[in-house]
């Protein structure tokens, strides 16, 4: 017979007692969370710590069974009959009538240690049943009797300990008060349940059945009511017995659970409707269409500058139809410029343009823009490895799991590889590997700046984490050498950086020099001789922090591209302090991602709305935050900003919950407060049905100092923010798409002219002082320059 001594026992007396399935209720899942009971959820796929096990199913072994419903290594759990909710007593009778003792010693050994751990069912003998151990009531029943030799006989303890809970409930239903019990006994009762209350793992139980965290002091409150009123000496007693301790709280707990399921049906099932409707498990099962389809995905892994998109483009454009899906609108832009040119027609889709090439059957996209609907021959991802990505890696992820296409290459480093590798075991897509080296390897100059930006070469691209610090080394730069110096970062359009990098990468000027953020980190193919960090740390956002190894990686590799002046790569620092933690990072291997991006779709935020009626936009995406029930191969990405502009948006009446939605995914930077005013503004013209003005009057030309060129970013905000929402919404209610175009052409180019002059002190966004971290952070200041030399922040902050 399959299964060992556990498992036969059990079958013995199924057969015996007419059991047709055995009833299993786990006791020790420690739910922590709500977010560890959804993973155990997902795991076990079961709602409740209980489940019946039909005897048929009893061919393989009862604990490997019972395993596969608990992600815990060491389960505990008791097995009733389900037709009288009587426990299993493992002091049965075999076949032969002899009746198969437990090892008591072994059995209470186990059950210390917590239960099954280290039992291996199929190498006990028979009548060597260690494994009885894994039922608490006989363990229960084992302590029981050294009680009753002890002397410590306490009446009907033994009983009660195995009474079904349902049927005690079922009696405390019908009793009567029982007012015999002292003073003293109520006091211990009243410990019991403040123990009971206060329990972590009676909480976290209780979410097995619904009873939510917030709600369940309620529910152990009005159960105590109930409890006191209707006890019986017996249990009273038994309990006063166990004291205000675990096992009266475990005790108690089943009791409590036949309570709640009677009394608070509807708290339950909203609860569990909320959960529900806040699935995110099985992503891949969200995407029918493209489950139908065999797909073929092909991962072009390596590190930078190893031909990954290179060798995936030529795929793509020997396709009949075929979608680039780009990480940046700038390099959807380069594949839309180079694919044109190569002479395959191919259209242009970003958040705020559409470009459309007639007779093209090719699409450049920005990743976050592609559809799910559309059928391709080829698709291409480039940066694959975002997936990973806090923010935005949800778009990755549903462009693999949903894009129709009957090949997809993926681009990007291997971090993700595995995780792609279960993802397509999961919607059965068949992968190939096409693994990259370097072209060139890249060199680490040893020497470094000497923490002295005379020392800069042509060629140099200067690496600074803040627009701050990018702007003070191209002044210092340009006041101490004779190189010029173009830049790039985040708050420029992508036509100023586009501009920028062509009069970098153009031989015939004096330009030969870049200061740039980690915005030249992705894709794009400059002619870098040498990558010099400047720092390499950086404010994320709440603190000073080392910058990532794989970030560090993505930037140094910049240098040195294949068909560029420069194919030999060259690596170094400012300062020499910060030359050890720079190896550092291009020695490690990349890590290995065990979770990807995911975010609901607008239906699914709309059906956990229907859960939670009467709250707001910014308080429904955090409660979706807190309930939502994720595989374990996932992650939900942080929506910090788009709960600020919810919150801003708030007081706009008269937005459907789909309007709240798209505003807050407009690309505004919600740090600059005149981007975010005139999105409050577009918002609130939409809700009256007005069409919506840009109100926005033309600046008179190039910035002559910093508050004029933030200016310019922040209209150029504002501009892209009015061009996606004309994308994303009506036209009419937008009808000044056009004008906004030209303006930000316009503003683009001004700012393209301001960046060449520019050579003056940066300030900060806000007006005000610096953030009290970067005061902080151990910068020099230079007399008369205005250039702070930065110190080692790494040294700063390992120490
Ligand atoms: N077979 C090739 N023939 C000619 N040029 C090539 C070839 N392979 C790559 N290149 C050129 O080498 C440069 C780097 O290639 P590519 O952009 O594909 O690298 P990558 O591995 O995608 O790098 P990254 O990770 O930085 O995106 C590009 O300018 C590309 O045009
Ligand atoms: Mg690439």
């Amino acid at each position: 017979m399959a299964g060992g001594p556990f498992t036969t026992l059990f079958r013995i007396y199924a057969s015996r007692n007419n059991v047709h399935s055995a009833r299993v209720l786990l006791s020790n899942q420690n739910f922590r969370s709500m977010r560890q009971f959804n993973n155990w959820v997902l795991e076990t796929h079961q709602f409740s710590t209980s489940f019946d096990v039909p005897c048929r199913q009893f061919s393989t072994s009862l604990v490997d069974i019972i395993h596969s419903h608990s992600p815990l290594k060491n389960p505990q759990f008791t097995i009733f009959n389900p037709a009288d909710a009587r426990p299993f007593s493992s002091s049965v009778d075999d076949e032969d009538g002899n009746r198969v003792k437990l090892n008591e010693n072994k059995s209470l050994d186990s059950v210390e240690n917590g239960g099954l751990e280290g039992v291996d069912e199929n190498s006990v003998g028979a009548g060597d049943a260690n494994e009885s151990c894994v039922c608490d009531s006989m363990v229960i029943e084992e302590k029981q009797s050294d009680d009753v030799e002890g002397g410590n006989n306490i009446v009907g303890k033994k009983n009660l300990a195995f009474r079904d809970p349902v049927e005690l409930y079922r009696e405390l239903l019908t009793a009567e008060k029982n007012d015999n019990l002292k003073r003293s006994d109520w006091d211990t009762l009243q410990e019991i349940f403040s123990c009971f209350s206060k329990s972590g793992w009676a909480a976290n139980q209780a979410l097995g059945i619904y009873i939510g965290k917030s709600f369940f002091h309620t529910a152990v409150n009005r159960f105590r009511n109930f409890f006191f009123k209707k006890c019986s000496a017996e249990l009273a007693m038994h309990l006063v017995s166990l004291g205000a301790s675990d096992k009266a709280v475990r005790f108690l707990f089943p009791i409590f659970v036949e309570y709640c399921i009677e009394e608070f049906p509807d708290e339950i099932k909203r609860f569990r409707n909320m959960i529900s409707s806040a699935d995110l498990t099985k992503p891949h099962t969200w995407f029918p269409f493209a489950r139908a389809m065999k797909r073929k995905i092909i991962y072009h892994c390596g590190p930078t500058n190893s031909g990954k998109t290179y060798n995936a483009l030529q795929k793509f454009m020997e396709a009949k139809k075929g979608i680039y899906c780009s990480p940046l609108r700038l390099l959807a832009m380069e594949v839309f410029d180079k694919v044109n040119a190569l002479g395959v027609y191919c259209s242009l889709y970003t958040g705020q343009e559409k470009k459309h090439v007639p007779f093209s059957n090719h699409i450049a996209c920005t990743v976050e823009m592609v559809s799910t609907e559309e059928l391709y021959d080829v698709a291409v991802i480039d940066e694959i490895q975002m997936m990973a990505d806090s923010c935005r890696g949800y778009a990755w992820t549903r462009a693999l799991l949903g894009l129709k296409a009957d090949e997809i290459h993926l681009c990007g480093d291997p971090s993700v590889l595995d995780i792609v590798k279960k993802i397509c075991s999961e919607t059965g897509d068949e992968l190939y590997e096409q693994h990259y080296e370097r072209f060139k390897p890249l060199v680490v100059e040893a020497k470094t700046l000497l923490g002295d930006l005379k020392n800069v070469r042509s060629g140099d691209c200067i690496v600074a984490f803040s627009r701050r610090e990018i702007f003070e080394v191209k002044m210092a730069i340009e006041k101490h050498t004779n190189h010029r110096c173009c830049v790039i970062y985040g708050a420029l359009p992508p036509e100023t950086r586009r501009q920028q990098a062509n009069l970098f990468n153009d031989q015939d000027n004096e330009y030969d020099v870049l200061v740039a953020s980690d915005a030249v980190g992705m894709g794009l193919n400059l002619n870098i001789r040498r990558v010099v960090f400047n720092s390499l740390s950086k404010y994320n956002g709440d603190k000073i922090v080392p910058v990532p190894p794989s970030q560090v990686k993505q930037i140094a590799g910049r240098a040195g591209r294949r068909g560029s002046r420069y194919p030999d790569g060259l690596t170094t620092t400012l300062q020499l302090e910060d030359l050890d933690y720079l190896i550092d990072c291009l020695k490690q291997p990349f890590e290995n991602v065990n979770k990807v991006g995911l975010f609901p779709f607008f239906e699914q935020v709309e059906l956990f709305a229907g859960q939670l009626p009467d709250i707001s936009f910014a308080h429904l995406l955090e409660k979706f935050g807190e309930n939502c029930r994720l595989d374990g191969s996932y992650f939900l990405c942080r929506h910090d900003h788009i709960k600020k502009v919810a919150n801003m948006l708030e007081k706009v009446q008269g937005l459907s919950l789909e309007d709240r939605f798209n505003f807050c995914f407009a690309p505004v930077n919600f740090r600059d407060p005149k981007a975010m005013y005139h999105l409050h503004r577009f918002a609130a013209q939409y809700s009256i049905k007005v069409p919506v003005s840009i109100a926005m009057g033309m600046p008179k030309g190039s910035a002559r100092n910093d508050a004029e060129l933030q200016d310019l970013e922040t209209k150029h905000q504002v501009l892209s923010v009015y061009l996606w929402l004309s994308q994303h919404f009506k036209k009419e209610i937008f009808p000044y798409k056009k004008k906004a175009e030209e303006m930000a052409i316009d503003i683009a180019d001004l700012l393209g002219q301001s960046l060449i002059k520019a050579c003056w002190k940066p300030e900060s966004r806000q007006g005000g002082n610096p953030r009290p971290q970067q005061k902080e952070d151990g910068h020099e200041r230079h007399k008369g320059d205005g250039y702070r030399r930065p110190n080692s922040l790494v040294k700063i902050y390992e120490k």
